[in-house]
C-alpha cells in the first residue's frame, strides 16, 4: 500500500490526529514493526517503520512508543530503538522503571514451575520451544507440525494454564503463562497520561493488542488499526508491516508538516 492507497477514512483520521496539540504514535513489535519469523531471535524490524517511529519520536509536542509482548532487554537489543522512543515489555508490564506490579519470591518460583513444565511439554513435540522472560515464559510451537503443535498447546492449556496465580495470554503460535497481569492498555493509559497526549494513534496485529485497542478513546480522536486477519475491536484494519511502515511514514510526513504550518 503506498501512503495515497490508504483508505479515505483511515487517511482522515491519521490526518486528524497529526493536527492535535500533543500525539502519541505507538505500535506493536512483532507483525507490525517486524514481520513474524520462525525464530523469535530473527525478527528484526523494518527500517522505514524504525526510521518513521525515530521520527515521530523526535517531532516537538510528539511522542513515540513500542509495546511488545518481548522482555523489554529483547525489544531494545532486536529493535535497535532508543530515546526519545519509549519501550515497554511484557505486553505493557516491563517499563524502563521496572516492572508495574511487585515480583515476589513466590511468583519466581511459580515461574520457575512454569518454565519446567512447559520445558517439559515442548521436549515432546520436535520443533517446539520455549521461550523465557522475567515473569513469563512461552510456548512456541510454529516449527512443530501442525498435530504436534496443536496437542503442545492442549497441553499447557489444560496443564500449568490452569494452576492458581497463572496469567494466561493466546497469541500467533504460542501460550505464554506469566506470575503477574499484563495489560498493554494500562500501558497506554501510563504513556497517555506520562506524556498528557491529547489523541493516541496504536497499531497491533495480536490478541494481547485488543486490550491496547480497548484502552483507546476512538470517538475523542484515539486511533486504532489492526493488523492482518483475526477478530478485532480495532477502527480500521490494514494489511501488513509494509502497511505499517507507510501509516507511520504518513502520520509522522503530515504531523511534521502542520507542526511547521503552525510554527
Ligand atoms: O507484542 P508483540 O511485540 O507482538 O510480541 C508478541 C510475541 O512475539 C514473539 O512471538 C511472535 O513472533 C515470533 C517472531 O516473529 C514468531 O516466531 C512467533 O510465532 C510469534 O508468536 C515473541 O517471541 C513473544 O515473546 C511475544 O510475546
Amino acid at each position: 500500500m503506498s501512503a495515497t492507497g490508504i483508505p479515505a477514512d483511515l487517511r482522515e483520521a491519521l490526518l486528524s490526529a497529526a493536527q492535535t496539540r500533543r500525539l502519541l504514535v505507538a505500535s506493536d513489535y512483532d507483525g507490525c514493526v517486524s514481520p513474524l519469523v520462525s525464530r523469535p531471535e530473527d525478527a528484526v524490524p523494518d527500517p522505514a517503520s524504525v526510521a518513521a517511529i525515530e521520527a515521530a519520536g523526535s517531532l516537538p509536542e510528539t511522542a513515540a512508543a513500542v509495546i511488545s509482548g518481548r522482555a523489554l532487554s529483547v525489544l531494545a537489543e532486536l529493535s535497535g530503538l532508543t530515546a526519545p522512543v519509549t519501550l515497554v515489555g511484557s505486553h505493557g508490564s516491563e517499563f524502563e522503571s521496572g516492572f508495574a506490579s511487585e515480583i515476589t519470591d513466590e511468583h519466581r518460583v511459580l515461574l520457575g514451575r512454569i518454565v519446567d513444565e512447559l520445558r517439559s511439554i515442548a521436549a515432546d513435540y520436535p520443533g517446539a520451544m520455549v521461550e523465557t522472560k522475567p515473569a513469563s515464559a512461552v510456548i512456541h510451537v510454529r516449527n512443530a507440525t501442525p498435530a504436534d503443535a496443536e496437542t503442545a498447546l492442549r497441553r499447557t492449556r489444560s496443564g500449568p494454564a490452569t494452576w492458581p496465580g497463572v496469567e494466561v495470554t493466546e497469541g500467533k503460535a504460542v501460550v505464554e503463562l506469566a506470575v503477574i497481569e499484563t495489560s498493554k492498555g494500562h500501558a497506554l493509559d501510563v504513556l497517555r497520561d506520562r506524556f498528557d497526549a491529547d489523541a493516541v494513534i496504536y497499531l497491533g496485529d495480536d490478541v494481547t493488542d485488543e486490550k491496547a485497542f480497548a484502552h483507546l478513546r476512538t470517538d475523542d480522536g484515539d486511533v486504532s488499526i489492526k493488523v492482518g486477519a483475526g477478530e478485532t475491536t480495532a477502527s480500521y484494519r490494514i494489511e501488513d508491516t509494509d502497511d505499517v511502515a507507510t501509516v507511520l511514514e504518513f502520520v509522522t510526513g503530515r504531523r511534521r508538516e502542520w507542526l511547521a504550518d503552525k510554527a
